[in-house]
């Protein structure tokens, strides 16, 4: 026997006491990667017997089971680089006892400083901890998985809650400008009421409202100041499927020329010095409801294409921004101007005079349905005596006659200031007149002038009999029976100015 194994026999006898004592499975290898010993352990934990172990080459342990590309790696690659090496993670799949996910701690023992004389395998069975490491793994990546998902939901909830917000938002500011418009509206005292008459004229005008309240189509109201445009507007709205939201009005005479189209189409805050908040104009405020441009013919000609788009496209932008914004209103136009004429003159755009002209509606003169007089008499005069707290509810033959007989350029409003001053006038359930319908009517069929150049005429009569007070209580509009916008416009388009 080579001195060698002597050796190392008596190395081995002495280790092989405590090697067997050792829980850990552990395999003592000489040079060749043989097997010089494996302890108890590694016996029990690989089911080999000591008579299959001993002198057999490591890989061929347990029929071969051992021939692991890995512990190759590590005996042959590796551990000839270095004396120790441990913690090198193997998982290999054994006949009898199945899976194990081992960690190999290999050590070279040498006889002197060069040769190698022994490798100590200590071979440490992680199988179920790692089963376990990687079941908790797998948790960690169903849970961050989960997480990830609810993150990205939440997000989108987050979004889409952010999107209704703004909605919201958006709705409450429309809703609160059309509150605000509601309460300056109340303000105004608007005529509600029925519209009085019982003409062929009128009837007609109410034939076309029912035709057409129940579309979308635009409507161009004509006919002469006071004849009940708007009252008409506001029947069209009432008998419409729009009739539970506002009827948004925009007066284009009244408002000066520089503020007209933030009062349309609304600014942003900072647009001009003044905006110190963002203001709806009324587009976006009648969205879903009917807008009535009221004396549209005395829109500036640069806002007029504007308009035209809006008509065209329903769409604008708020003064001072660049995002487009698209509304659904129904336009109602109204106009006592010949807007032909004035496309002719060039004072009114073409196109927008079509885009309007889809369905107009002519408000007769009074005048022209003197039949609707007694009825609109007997309303006012009650209506006003209710009000002022008198009994005046006889009408004389003599004074119906003379109203009847009368010229109205003001028309219904005129006739209700004239029925206001006579109520004021009349201390008895009489009523007496105070104004000369009479004198009026003759002074105005004495002349031969056009009926423009005597409507001239008559204004500058009155405001200089007013010392050219255009509102207020006994001014020129109120004896014209006109709004003071309305006079304003009248007295710019006949070239009228104070001296
Ligand atoms: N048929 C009517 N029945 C009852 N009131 C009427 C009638 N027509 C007009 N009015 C009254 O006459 C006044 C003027 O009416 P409205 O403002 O509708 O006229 P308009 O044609 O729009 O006038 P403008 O062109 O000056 O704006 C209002 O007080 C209105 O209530």
């Amino acid at each position: 026997m080579p001195e060698v194994f002597f050796e190392q026999k008596a190395f081995l006898d002495i280790f092989t006491k405590f090697l067997d004592s050792i829980r850990e499975p552990l395999l003592l290898l000489d040079p060749d990667l043989k097997v010089v010993k494996a302890n108890l352990s590694f016996y029990m934990t690989f089911c080999v017997k000591p008579e299959n172990t001993e002198g057999v080459l490591i890989y061929d342990l347990g029929n071969r089971q051992w021939n692991i590309p890995k512990l190759k790696e590590l005996l042959e690659e590796i551990l000839p680089q270095n004396t120790v090496f441990n913690n090198f993670e193997v998982e290999h799949d054994f006949e009898i006892i199945g899976t194990k996910v081992m960690r190999l701690n290999a050590r070279r023992i040498y006889k002197d400083t060069k040769h190698t004389q022994l490798i100590l395998l200590a071979i440490e069975d992680v199988t179920e901890q790692e089963y376990y490491k990687r079941h908790l793994e797998k948790i960690v990546k169903n849970r961050t998985a989960q997480l990830a998902t609810a993150k990205q939901e939440a997000e989108q909830g987050k979004h889409a809650a952010e999107t209704a917000l703004c909605e919201i938002k958006a709705l409450k500011e429309q809703l609160e400008a059309e509150r605000a418009y509601l309460k300056e509206e109340i303000k105004l005292e608007h005529n509600h009421e029925n519209i009085i008459g019982n003409s062929d004229g009128l009837k007609y005008v109410l034939y076309k409202v029912e035709q057409i309240a129940d579309s979308n189509t635009t409507v161009l109201v004509l006919g002469e100041t006071g004849t009940g445009k708007e009252l008409v507007a506001r029947s069209i709205h009432g008998f419409s499927k729009r009739k539970n939201r506002s009827l948004v009005k925009v007066n284009c005479a009244a408002l000066p020329p520089n503020l007209i189209e933030s009062e349309l189409f609304g600014h942003e805050k900072g647009a001009f010095t003044s905006s110190n908040r963002l203001q709806l104009g009324r587009f976006e405020i009648a969205d879903g409801a009917t807008l009535f441009l009221d004396e549209i013919g005395e829109l500036p000609l640069e806002l007029q294409s504007k308009l035209l788009r809006v008509f065209q496209d329903g769409e604008f932008e708020r003064v001072g921004s660049s995002k487009t914004i698209k509304v659904d209103a129904r336009i109602i136009a109204a106009t006592n101007r010949n807007l032909e004429e004035e496309v002719e003159k060039g004072r009114f755009r073409k196109d927008l005079w079509y885009r309007l002209n889809v369905f107009p509606i002519t408000m007769p003169p009074l005048r022209e349905r003197v039949t609707d007089i007694p009825l609109l008499v007997d309303y006012y005069v009650q209506k006003i005596s209710r009000r002022l707290g008198k009994t005046v509810d006889l009408v004389p033959q003599n004074v119906m006659s003379t109203i009847q007989n009368y010229h109205w350029p003001g028309n219904v409003r005129e006739l209700e200031n004239v029925l206001e001053r006579a109520v004021i006038n009349s201390s008895g359930p009489k009523l007496h007149l105070v104004d000369d319908l009479d004198k009026s009517y003759k002074h105005l069929s004495k002349n031969q002038k056009t009926l423009k150049a005597l409507e001239r005429d008559y204004i500058l009569d009155v405001l200089e009999q007013t010392n050219w007070k255009v509102s207020g209580a006994n001014s020129a509009a109120q004896i014209l029976g006109l709004n003071r916008s309305t006079l304003r416009a009248r007295m710019r388009k006949l070239n009228i100015v104070k001296p």
